[in-house]
């Protein structure tokens, strides 16, 4: 009697051979990236090698951001963006506003390098730097950051210039941020074509065109505003201690609606621009205020995450510059920018979202809100 075990019916799979980690993971491959300029990282002081490993963790990083950005920039630019596809969106954006925690987290670490220890092995990076860190320039143009808002630095003059190589040739990099740039939609401009078609006060899609709904809706919320700021001086005036400040608080309240109407009524853009503006910005006004209606309470959640996620942008921003100024001062930095004066100009200006920011100025307390009308028509409608 054979002692041998049955030969598997011939259909059967292959038996399944075992995942091994470090193939899974590709360690060897990995811990094999950090020797720089060197052949190996063996010849390396462990300050170059941590300043080699946060870089390439937050390149990691900023390939995560992209994939989560993508991923909602998609979403948004279908003609019709499912009520049941947006907490996906917020989770992406809530992944992306981890990412950049962590990004600015590591800064830390890098602050653990002193002055003297990096300028050891400096000299040597020069011209490289962060300036040509392809991904954070993909990220800002998937989000819709404009070329004409971009501050110039130094001698190339272009972002894109600084992805060249010394002798002119483009590189991957560069060759990846052009196919960026030459997509037609970024998520700003996606989710502007979707508040865009934002039901405000009831209207229908097809009213979209009908520039009445928009201004009798800001019209009825300017008026709101106007109350409110008028209680809101009234009490301040009766506390203020001079005559000067009463006229003060006086003048800062109609300064403060001047800018409201002129925000909302859009006066800051181009006349052919200013009806699409002021839908846009209406829309923003009346999904903040009116979050409550099912048909609501997820487009303020995306609202609120794109927020944060530039918020956190922004504090990487910071966080970055205060390290640089911690590590080398104010001195010109290897990229040929005026180093840390030139970061701090980026964190102060550079801002995609500008509307979601901006209506946060104008926003009432729910008892001083316009009435709603058609409050029927933001139930939620399961999609079949
Ligand atoms: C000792 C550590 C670091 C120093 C001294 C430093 C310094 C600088 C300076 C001076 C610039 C301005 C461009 C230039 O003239 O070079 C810059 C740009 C940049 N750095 Fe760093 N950096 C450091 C670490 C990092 C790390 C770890 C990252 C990883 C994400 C990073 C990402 C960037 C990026 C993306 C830019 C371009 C910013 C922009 O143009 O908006 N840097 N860095
Ligand atoms: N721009 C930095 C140099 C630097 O940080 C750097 C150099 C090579 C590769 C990545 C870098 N990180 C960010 O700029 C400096 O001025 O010291």
């Amino acid at each position: 009697m054979s002692t041998q075990e049955p030969s598997p019916p011939s259909d059967s799979p292959a038996p399944r051979r075992p995942t091994l980690y470090w193939e899974y993971i590709k360690v060897e491959e990995l811990l094999a990236l950090q020797s720089g300029l060197s052949d190996t990282d063996a010849r390396l002081s462990n300050d170059e090698v941590m300043f080699i490993v946060v870089h390439q963790v937050d390149e990691l990083w900023f390939k995560l951001v992209l994939r989560e950005l993508v991923t909602v920039r998609d979403l948004f630019s279908q003609p019709h963006v499912p009520e049941t596809a947006l907490a996906s969106a917020v989770r992406s954006l809530r992944r992306v506003v981890v990412l950049f925690s962590q990004l600015s987290n590591h800064f830390e670490l890098m602050e653990t390098l002193t002055t003297r220890d990096y300028l050891a092995f400096r000299d040597k990076l020069s011209p490289a730097s962060g300036f040509q860190s392809a991904q954070l320039r993909e990220i800002e143009v998937l989000l819709g950051l404009n070329d004409d808002e971009r501050i110039p630095l130094g001698h190339e003059g272009s972002y894109q210039a600084a992805l060249k190589h010394p002798g002119g040739e483009p590189s991957p990099a560069l060759a990846r941020l052009k196919a960026r740039l030459d997509e037609s939609v970024t998520l700003h401009s996606a989710l502007n074509d979707w508040l865009y078609r934002t039901p405000i006060q009831g209207s229908t899609p097809d009213q979209t065109q009908d520039e009445t709904v928009v201004d009798t809706f800001l019209n009825e919320y300017l008026q709101a505003v106007e109350r409110e700021g008028k209680n809101f001086t009234v009490l301040a005036m009766r506390d203020a201690l001079t005559p000067q400040d009463q006229e003060r608080l006086q003048l800062r309240h109609e300064r403060g609606m001047a800018s409201a109407r002129a925000f909302l009524h859009a006066e800051d853009v181009t006349a052919p621009m200013r009806p699409r503006e002021k839908r846009l910005r209406a829309a923003l006004v009346f999904i903040e205020s009116y979050r409550e209606l099912p048909l609501l309470s997820w487009p303020r959640e995306v609202v609120d995450a794109l927020v944060a996620m530039e918020q956190a942008m922004l504090v990487f921003r910071q966080r970055h510059a205060r390290m640089v100024e911690r590590v080398i001062g104010r001195r010109t930095g290897t990229g040929g920018s005026a180093g840390v004066d030139y970061l701090d100009q980026t964190a102060l200006t550079y801002r995609v979202f500008k509307n979601l920011w901006a209506v946060r100025t104008l926003l009432l307390r729910e008892e001083a809100l316009p009435a709603l009308r058609h409050a029927e028509r933001y139930e939620v409608r399961v999609e079949s």
